[in-house]
């Protein structure tokens, strides 16, 4: 599919500071932004992102575009692909509708088949391959607005303006609390933003000629796809794919190049990483274990349920009592794993507010811990998980168990066996079965 990538470096860079545009504030190796930007989306398309035409929005003023047009002349050899610079607008949303024009040219009409842009904001400069691949993935199976998102970790409240109590003349506005929107159903989304270019070329055009519409509220390209009542389908994105918009995000960008493996010297690696040591928290350089169990109870014989362990079906077998699939090693394995990373466990993690992970497999919710450990900076060493029940018998389908539990790893080794009781205690009397798991994650730089 052609695609064209658009990379919004337009910007002033008020909340940062920085006394220069953004894209040209140096990160802690001294390189500008949009030169780190310019190596995620050469990384990317090493990693298989397809791009046939890029371009940049630099500024309107001609010192600062002449700047910045020297970062991509530099950059330019990495991409691959033909390059153009375009003068960006006073917001955003005026920005991209010029870049959109340049990506539509770039790719030409008249091509049988759908064209794709890719629309990215320069300040998320370190944005990992895997959130460029996600999108296009997306557009590739059909999608017409594709963007990445991330959980939140804080709790959102919409507000308002409230001037009650206020003593006569009294000039301060006071904020309150309207609604708390269930965090489960939110996502905090991020760039590459990819659409169909067709679609968003005329869903910025029909928001350009809407009188009632504020640019500077735009802050997004999917929001002017969702006017167009477009579909927009959220793929996972990445921590480390954030916007630098002020100057602790600085701090994180350093720490977060410090310990990727650049084409830098180790002489060049450690002063920086001693740089940053003295702004940013130590990261994990240890291997680090992990315990976790889970315990669940037989369903009862006139409700019968179907058994789920090791991420396997047991045709015959008595299930447990559960919302979920009842699966104690998967579930035990989660909780090894999110104990070794220090995010906590399942009940934190997939509690309340997880609504989309209700009723997931055991497998699903793997899947779904290894991608929380990747977001802060781990991968699987390995997993030992054992199943102490008198039956079913394990060993009958170890090997089984033991790929499709890897499997929802991506490949960590996992090792499966099992014990009973002797017939003491809760197990032995056949009232429920455990499983208990051990896990070592390592950091993944
Ligand atoms: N008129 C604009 C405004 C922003 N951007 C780009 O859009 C991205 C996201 O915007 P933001 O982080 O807000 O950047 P700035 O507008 O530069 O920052 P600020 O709002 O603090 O001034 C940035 O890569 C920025 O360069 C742009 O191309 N044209
Ligand atoms: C496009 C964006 O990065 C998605 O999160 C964000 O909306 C840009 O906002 P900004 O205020 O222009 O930085």
């Amino acid at each position: 599919m052609p695609t064209a990538l658009v990379i919004a470096a337009a910007g002033s860079g008020t909340r940062l500071g920085a006394g220069m545009p953004k894209a040209l504030a140096p990160l802690a190796d001294g390189r500008a932004l949009l030169a780190h930007c310019l190596d995620a989306v050469a990384a990317a398309r090493d990693a298989g992102t397809s791009l046939d035409a890029v371009v940049v929005l630099v500024p309107a003023d001609p010192d600062g575009g002449a700047r910045v047009r020297a970062v991509v002349a530099e950059g330019r050899a990495r991409l691959g692909a033909p390059v153009a610079c375009v003068p960006g607008g006073a917001e955003r949303a005026d920005s991209v509708r010029s870049g959109l024009a340049a990506a539509d040219r770039a790719l030409g009409r008249g091509v049988p088949g759908p064209r794709h842009v890719l629309v990215h904001d320069a300040a998320r400069a370190l944005t990992p391959p895997a959130v460029f691949a996600a999108v296009q993935e997306a557009l590739d199976a059909g999608a017409v607005a594709a963007i990445p998102g991330v959980p939140l970790t804080d709790t959102v409240k919409e507000v308002v303006l409230a001037d009650a109590g206020a003593a006569p003349g009294e000039r301060t506005l006071r904020l309150t609390v309207r609604g708390t929107p269930p965090r489960g159903g939110l996502r905090a989304v991020q760039t590459p933003q990819g659409f169909d270019l067709d679609a968003l070329l005329a869903a910025h055009e029909a928001v350009r000629a809407d009188p009632a519409r504020d640019a500077a509220a735009l802050t997004d390209d999917a929001m002017v796809m969702e006017a167009a009542g477009h579909a927009v389908a959220v793929v996972p994105g990445h921590a480390e794919a954030f916007k630098v918009t002020t100057p602790l995000d600085l701090d994180l960008a350093a720490a977060l190049l410090a310990r990727r493996p650049a084409d830098r010297t180790p002489d060049e690696r450690t002063a920086m990483a001693d740089a940053t040591a003295t702004q940013t928290p130590a990261l994990p350089v240890l291997p680090r274990t992990g315990i976790g169990t889970d315990i669940h109870q037989w369903a009862p014989e006139d409700a019968p349920r179907p058994l789920w362990l090791g991420g396997i079906h047991w045709p015959g077998e008595r299930g447990v009592a559960a919302t979920s699939n009842g699966d104690v090693a998967a579930h035990a394995m989660c909780n090894a794993l999110l104990s070794a990373a220090g995010l906590g466990d399942l009940g934190a993690v997939f509690g309340t507010d997880r609504w989309e992970m209700k009723d997931a497999t055991g497998e699903a919710m793997l899947r779904e811990v290894l991608r929380l450990l990747a977001e802060a900076g781990f991968r699987v060493g390995n997993v030992a998980v054992q199943v102490i029940a008198p039956r079913p018998k394990v060993g009958t389908r170890r090997a089984e168990m033991e790929a499709a539990l890897s499997a929802a790893l991506d490949g960590a080794p996992v090792s499966v066996s099992a014990a009973t009781t002797d017939g003491l205690g809760f197990i032995g009397a056949g009232e429920g079965l455990v499983g208990l798991a051990t896990a070592l994650v390592v950091p993944a730089h």
